[in-house]
């Protein structure tokens, strides 16, 4: 097995001077002529001229009658004036070309018909009056759009008001996209069958061009080449000669079957092999006959911010058209986001204004979540010379959202629950104006989030052994100065989770003692673990009875994963976690997951929009259907301080 060690890393901006040096993209493409008809969204590659004035005559700009104004001096309501049609007066409609002779007209309201041939007029007309005259508009040879201009409906309009049937504009680039790996499936095959283990669906190229067709370019997807250094050799070989710009995706690391950087120094050069970011280190920047190549790393993510960092650029100028900076605000890390030294993070975050901050809520980091930049508001970069970003210290965020959004995001913070989700779409549902954020970090994190006021809400399910109750002793320790209340959103089923024949036949907790039954934990301190500990001690069982009571889980899922491998034979988790990996479920308990209220956030009336949702049948027979949920207080106060 041979590897192949890439890494003498740029910076990404090194990277992209490097890249965009050697191309010029002014020339890069010769223009092409359309039809004006077509060139919405184009860019003009010269300046373009009108051909005709605009009028291109003398024109009537009101229904009536065109005259000498000079003839009509003089008259008045006292001394009417009376003129001759087909002589002095001319009748005309709005944009009939004014007879010669004639430099006015007199609206038709204006003007008493006598007789046949005759009418009278009781005020004068002055010169151009109710006239357009000729280039009032345009001017024949005037300049219409400079070059470099982004063709408007507008645009369209005037280019053909001034005879521009045809105009030139930047060409548009090709983009060969160019997928790569044995493990990836196809559209085609997706849709003939299953997805088998080991196999991956080929999505990133579908991204990738997309962003490419977003920014104006034409993207060209060729089918999935396999990890063989002759077949990608090939396959880069035929697109350069057919597009523009190629894009080959993944490849791009230190794996025994990455070619993509050596292929592309076998057929010219590459510039770059590593750039000091990170998703997307492995990014490599090339150019073969004269035209750009990119080796985009595989990961979603990786692929993504490397075609946002040095693709986009690229195309924008090729196109003609400048890209301008994201807008930024400045936003506060809800929590810190440690980050590696020596390379610059992109971190993808939720954003919401609570108060007059702007909270950041930091997404799942990894490359492979490409749902945190479905999810993402904004990014945050932090400096590769930086260790991280403190907890509610300002840090300059890119919008990917615009800022009026902010204004009206509920941020709810804390442990998660698919209803918070259901709640969301009711939301967009009836009020689109507005929307619920969601982060996710425990019922705990969710009330130190109220506590230093960086969530508008929190969602809290923590039983309190010593009292048997949900949320409030945890409230009253946490936040006993705030004023809120506590408004029940669902009561939820914890069960056991088994195969779906249930060899063991478990049907509750007694049956965890049995001999040969292992069990799947939680963590200590999770609400799932308190929850667990209360029943046993209710029903007189012995935590060191269970077999697997050590091991210890950190979500439903991995709980979930462990009963489905047959490395555990029971688990507790919620329904959700079941259904999602094909799982029986057996209800054993029910858990109150509630939404913490600040006073200052139930006074605000986009929290009473929620509210009235929260409260709606149409809430609650939703989240009824879902199964493992009872809805018998949902939106009822259950507290309040
Ligand atoms: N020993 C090291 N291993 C890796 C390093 C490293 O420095 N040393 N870098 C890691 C980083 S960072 C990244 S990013 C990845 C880049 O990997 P490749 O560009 O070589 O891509 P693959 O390994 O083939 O794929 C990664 C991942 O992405 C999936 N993938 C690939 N193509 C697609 C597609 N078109 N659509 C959807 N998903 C795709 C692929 O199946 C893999 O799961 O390398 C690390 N390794
Ligand atoms: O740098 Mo890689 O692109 O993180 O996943």
């Amino acid at each position: 097995m041979k590897r192949h060690i890439y890494l003498k890393m740029k910076t990404v901006e090194e990277a992209r001077q490097l890249f965009r040096s050697r191309f010029d993209p002014d020339t890069f493409l010769p223009p092409e002529e359309i039809l004006t008809s077509a060139a919405l969204g184009r860019v003009t590659a010269v300046p373009v001229f009108a051909r005709l004035s605009s009028p291109h005559y003398h024109s009537a700009a009101m229904d009536g009658y065109a005259v000498a104004a000079e003839v009509t001096f003089g008259a008045s309501q006292d001394r009417p004036k009376l003129l001759e049609l087909g002589r002095q007066a001319f009748p005309v409609n709005t944009g009939n070309p004014l007879p010669s002779g004639t430099n006015a007209v007199i609206m038709v309201e204006n003007v008493h018909p006598r007789d046949e041939a005759t009418i009278q007029i009781e005020a004068g007309a002055y010169p151009w009056q109710h006239v357009r005259k000729v280039g009032e508009d345009l001017v024949a040879h005037e300049m219409v759009l400079p070059e470099k201009t982004e063709v408007t409906p507008y645009a369209l309009a005037a280019l053909l008001a001034a005879g521009v049937t045809r105009l030139l504009v930047r060409r548009r680039p090709r983009v060969v996209i160019i997928p790569t790996g044995d493990e990836l499936i196809s559209v085609a095959e997706i849709e003939a069958g299953e997805v088998p283990p080991g196999r991956v669906i080929e999505f990133n190229s579908l991204m990738l061009a997309a962003l490419t067709e977003q920014l104006g370019a034409l993207p060209e997807v060729r089918p999935i080449v396999p990890d063989r250094r002759q077949e990608i050799r090939a396959a880069l070989a035929e697109a350069v000669q057919q597009g523009d710009m190629v894009i080959i995706n993944a490849g791009s690391s230190a794996g025994t079957e990455d070619y993509t950087a050596q292929v592309i120094a076998e057929l010219g050069e590459v510039l770059v092999h590593g750039v000091t970011m990170m998703p997307g280190k492995p990014t490599i920047l090339g150019v073969v006959q004269g035209k750009p190549v990119m080796g985009n790393p595989g990961y979603p993510v990786s692929a993504a911010l490397s075609f946002d960092q040095f693709a986009a650029p690229l195309l924008s100028d090729i196109l003609g058209r400048h890209l301008p900076p994201r807008p930024t605000v400045a936003a506060q890390p809800a929590q810190k986001i440690p980050s590696k030294a020596g390379l610059e993070e992109f971190i993808r975050v939720t954003l919401g204004k609570v108060g007059e901050r702007i909270m950041a809520t930091p997404l799942p980091r990894g490359a492979g979540t490409i749902t945190s930049l479905v999810r993402a508001d904004g990014l945050i970069r932090i400096p590769a010379a930086s260790e991280g970003v403190e907890a509610e210290k300002s840090v300059l965020t890119e919008l990917l959202l615009s800022p009026e959004l902010l204004e009206q995001t509920l941020v709810v913070i804390g442990s998660h629950d698919n209803t918070l989700d259901v709640l969301a779409t009711l939301l967009r549902r009836h009020h689109p104006d507005l929307r619920l954020s969601s982060a996710h970090v425990g019922s705990t994190g969710g009330l130190l989030a109220l506590q230093n006021h960086r969530a508008h809400l929190g969602g809290c399910h923590l039983f309190d052994p010593e009292t048997g109750s949900y949320n409030v002793p945890y409230i009253k320790r946490l936040l006993p100065e705030l004023p809120l209340k506590l408004i029940n959103l669902v009561h939820r089923a914890q069960g056991l989770m088994v195969l779906p024949d249930n060899p063991k036949r478990i049907q509750g907790f007694q049956d965890l003692i049995r001999p040969g039954v292992q069990f799947s934990n939680r963590q200590r301190g999770s609400g799932t673990r308190i929850l667990l500990d209360y029943q046993l001690a209710q029903l007189g069982i012995k935590p060191q009875a269970i077999q697997g009571y050590q091991q210890e889980e950190y979500t439903h899922m991995a709980v979930a994963v462990n009963v489905l491998s047959g490395a555990a034979d029971a688990g507790l988790g919620i329904m959700a976690a079941a259904r999602a990996l094909g799982l029986k479920f057996i209800p054993v308990v029910t858990e109150r997951y509630d939404l913490v209220v600040p006073e200052t956030t139930f006074a605000d009336g986009r929290f009473q929009k929620l509210w009235a949702i929260i409260c709606s049948e149409e809430f609650k027979t939703t989240v009824a259907a879902m199964g493992g949920y009872d809805t018998r207080d949902t939106g009822a106060v259950m507290y309040e301080q």
